[in-house]
């Protein structure tokens, strides 16, 4: 199976993502867990770009054991030296040279003819050579270079003493075909191409660095640059991670693999997220958090029965613990029933059948259910106290200049409805008011308390008052994603427990011990 060299760039062209600036600490932290991954090169920054940047990839330098260290150069005498200060205490430095080859680069950026762009590399290639043994050249925007001219620009390289030639489409303009193809075109014909190893640099304007990078795979491309979590310049480089589970999930395809330690996958991508302040897409593949998540029914019970049903790769080869069966408005029964014993309850078929039609009614309004809210939900199940009055609607107006006032709706056991509006000093009083007219009970609020069960703009609130009636005291408790609605439960829940206690002062649960 056919090798290839994983040279990342997450320190270098990751860093030039906007507003991501690494301190030389983190980059050395960085750099470390990158070779921990195990990848063979990492470039770790710009060293004329500032002293800032030198020290920092000094620091690197200084650090790694096991992975070559790289800087990158202008084709210019004071950006190599600057580099060969950076890289003076490494253990196997690299110099990577670059300059861009491709006619608008040529004629508006660098204001250079052709023989010029060839003199000036090549010029800085022999100059570097006096002091490494390892050089990469790019020739920048190679993806939009003519490609004779191409051809000249590698073998030219090559001559000048090259060892790496790196082909970018700095710009992510190529579809998969054409980079497959001037790889192919360089392989077939330039002079000493076998001297060297080619590499394949990907940006993912158009949302194909990957493919394009595989693409290099499969047209002879010996390494492959790009960063953690896709990072870098504009909409950022290849992803290490996704080219390296492509080439494990598919080695029949590729026949080709990379040395990586794809257990530390997970954890280098948290680190970069977490110092470089950029978060990942939940759906980013390999490494965003959905990338092992279930959420529609379908799905999770085939995941139950057998998890290749939805899973080509297992997170436990990226170093997550598991899939995860996210429960929501699309989850089905089997992943409910999964749930419910994960948490310790065990119900049998009727009462599942009411926690899950409760649970279908909460998902329709909140985006993620979590374990908390699923507890709160069948603790309200289990809590069972005859509904004489049930809450079917409430309606608020309220205005910071007006009276609140609020309209409510009140099943009966019968079938029968009452609808009663009322005014009050706020909207919870107001629905209040509204009740006790409905319900035609006097009785006492005399506590209110409220609190949120769950996390974010859509977690459950749950209320609890306490209603006096002479010397009855019963507690209620309601809960809702709306605090009105979570408010006017509560209430309603505290009459039908007090007509309860009314009725069997001995059997009730309801005490103000309880409170
Ligand atoms: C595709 C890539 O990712 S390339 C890497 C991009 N990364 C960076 O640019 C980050 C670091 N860069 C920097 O800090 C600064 O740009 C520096 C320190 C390198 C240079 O700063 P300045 O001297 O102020 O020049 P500035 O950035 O404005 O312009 C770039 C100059 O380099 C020239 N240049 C660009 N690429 C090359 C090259 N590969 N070799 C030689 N000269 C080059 C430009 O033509 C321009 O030259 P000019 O001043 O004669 O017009
Ligand atoms: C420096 C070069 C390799 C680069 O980052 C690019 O062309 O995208
Ligand atoms: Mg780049």
């Amino acid at each position: 199976m056919r090798k290839i060299y994983i040279f990342d760039t997450t320190l270098r062209d990751g860093e030039q993502s906007p507003g991501v600036n690494l301190n030389m600490q983190e980059k050395v932290e960085i750099a470390l867990q990158l070779e921990k991954l195990g990848v063979d090169r990492m470039e770790a920054g710009f060293p004329a770009a500032s002293p800032g940047d030198l020290a920092g990839v000094s620091a690197v330098a200084r650090a790694v054991k096991n992975a070559s260290v790289i800087a990158l150069s202008r084709s210019r005498e004071q950006d190599i030296e600057a580099a060969r200060e950076a890289l003076k205490d490494a253990q196997d430095p690299c110099l990577h040279l670059f300059l861009a080859t491709s006619p608008i680069h040529r004629q508006h950026k660098l204001r250079m003819e052709k023989h010029q762009v060839l003199e000036t590399a090549e010029a800085a290639i022999r100059y570097a050579k006096k002091y490494f043994s390892k050089i990469e050249f790019s020739p920048e925007d190679a993806g939009r270079t003519e490609l004779d001219f191409l051809c000249e620009v590698t073998e030219m390289a090559i001559r000048a003493g090259a060892t790496v030639v790196n082909i970018p489409d700095t710009v992510g303009y190529l579809t998969p075909y054409e980079y497959g193809s001037i790889f192919k075109t360089l392989k077939e014909n330039v002079t000493g191409i076998e001297k060297i190893q080619l590499s394949a640099h990907c940006h993912d304007d158009l949302g194909m660095a990957t493919a394009n990078a595989l693409a290099a795979i499969l047209n002879g491309a010996d390494q492959i640059e790009g960063t953690i979590n896709g990072i870098g310049e504009r909409a950022g480089n290849t992803s290490i991670e996704e080219v390296a589970m492509a080439l494990e999930t598919r080695q029949e395809f590729f026949q080709a693999k990379t040395t990586l330690t794809l257990s530390e996958i997970a954890r280098t991508s948290r680190l970069v997220s977490k110092l470089t302040g950029m978060v990942v897409p939940g759906n980013k593949a390999i490494v965003g958090a959905n990338a092992f998540a279930h959420e529609s029914g379908i799905h999770q019970d085939g995941m139950l029965k057998e998890k290749t049903t939805y899973e080509i790769m297992s997170p436990e080869t990226i170093g997550l613990k598991e899939s995860k069966l996210v429960l929501g408005k699309h989850s089905g029964r089997h992943a409910f029933r999964e749930k419910l014993v994960d948490l310790g309850y065990n119900l049998d078929d009727e009462q599942m059948n009411a926690a899950f039609a409760k649970f279908k009614d909460l998902a329709d309004k909140k985006k993620n259910v979590t374990d908390e809210d699923i507890v709160a939900l069948l603790e309200e199940k289990l809590i069972e106290t005859p509904e004489v009055f049930s809450l079917e609607t409430i309606q608020v107006s309220y205005g910071n200049q007006s009276t609140p006032t609020a309209t409510v709706r009140i099943k009966l056991l019968d079938g029968g409805h009452l609808d009663e509006a009322a005014v009050g000093n706020g909207s919870v009083d107001a629905i209040y008011n509204a009740i006790d007219k409905a319900t035609k009970e006097e009785v006492e609020l005399d506590d209110y308390s409220i609190q949120s069960v769950t996390h974010g703009k859509d977690a459950l609130g749950e209320v609890h008052v306490v209603l006096k009636q002479g010397d009855y005291s019963v507690l209620g408790r309601g809960l809702s994603t709306d605090i009105l609605e979570a408010s006017a439960r509560a209430y309603v829940d505290a009459i039908n427990r007090l007509i309860e206690k009314r009725k069997s002062p001995a059997r009730s649960r309801d005490n103000v011990t309880l409170i």
